[in-house]
């Protein structure tokens, strides 16, 4: 079966039933953990403690930020040793309460994006998801260029930030060049990854038949206890679920 996309104006939507009382009846620090731990799983799968445990994890203001500060605690609890890099921090409650847990955890947070990069192996992009809209506003414009041109690879959550979620990367500039070796969409993928070329992951357990139908989507394959499911690229360029016999985990 085909894996349909989801718009920037279908996610937003779709997050908005997810967090209505009376249609998901979730609450947004839910829906954020769940996300997050699906990050740290896609970690775990495509970087592996013994590939090197330093992992930087960079967080823009929003809730993919959130996403980030959400994986980089399962992550300290996995063995790996998260640093994070959050140059905009996000202003309400729930930020500084994930914050709060990190820094109980013994969580480094640095302002100097260089030596992160140097110093880790493996990078998660939570800087931008379904919200962002360009062009990039200082200082995200030189942030991106330093990842795009970095030596480590790169996981990023839910779309490569600075590419356009209907369109994909930008023409020219910071981030025309970007392509993470990893991705993880989450509820499901946006149509920014038709220009996509890497291992590609789906995230965020908490989709029901009802509003994925609503959505002409199709609930992710999860098998058992897993929080994420690799898809694959066939030859019409279509993504497709690995059929249950072939599935990695
Ligand atoms: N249902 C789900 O799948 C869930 C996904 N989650 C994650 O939430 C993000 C979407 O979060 P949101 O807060 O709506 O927005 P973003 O984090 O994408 O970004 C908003 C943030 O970015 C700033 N911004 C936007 N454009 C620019 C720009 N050009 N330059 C600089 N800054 C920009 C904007 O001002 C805001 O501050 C989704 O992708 C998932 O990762 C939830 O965690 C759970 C449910
Ligand atoms: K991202």
């Amino acid at each position: 079966m085909t894996i349909q996309a989801l718009s920037a104006k279908d996610a937003a939507s779709l997050d908005k039933d997810l967090m209505d009382v009376n249609v998901g009846g979730w609450s947004l620090d839910q829906l954020m953990e769940l996300a997050g731990l699906s990050v740290s799983q896609a970690v775990w799968r495509m970087h592996p403690l013994s590939q090197g445990k330093r992992v930087l994890v960079v967080c823009g203001p929003g809730n993919n930020g959130g996403d980030g500060l959400v994986a980089a605690r399962h992550l300290k609890h996995y063995g790996y040793e998260p640093t994070i890099y959050y140059p905009k921090e996000g202003k309400n409650e729930l930020y500084q309460r994930l914050k709060t847990q990190l820094q109980n955890l013994s969580v480094p947070f640095t302002d100097d994006l260089t030596s992160g990069l140097s110093q880790s192996d493996l990078l998660i992009d939570a800087i931008f998801g379904f919200s962002f809209g360009g062009p990039l506003r200082d200082p995200f414009g030189s942030i991106i260029s330093q990842i795009e041109n970095a030596k480590i690879p790169v996981l990023s959550v839910d779309a490569p930030s600075s590419w356009d979620i209907n369109s994909g990367p930008p023409s020219s500039g910071p981030g025309a060049k970007f392509m993470p070796q990893a991705l993880i969409s989450l509820t499901a993928p946006k149509p920014c990854v038709k220009y996509y070329q890497g291992r590609h992951f789906i995230g965020g357990r908490f989709l029901t038949t009802s509003i994925a139908e609503k959505y002409g989507l199709v609930c992710p394959d999860y098998q058992g206890i897993d929080q994420v499911v690799e898809v694959f690229k066939d030859g019409d360029g279509e993504f497709r679920y690995a059929p249950k016999e072939e599935s990695k985990y």
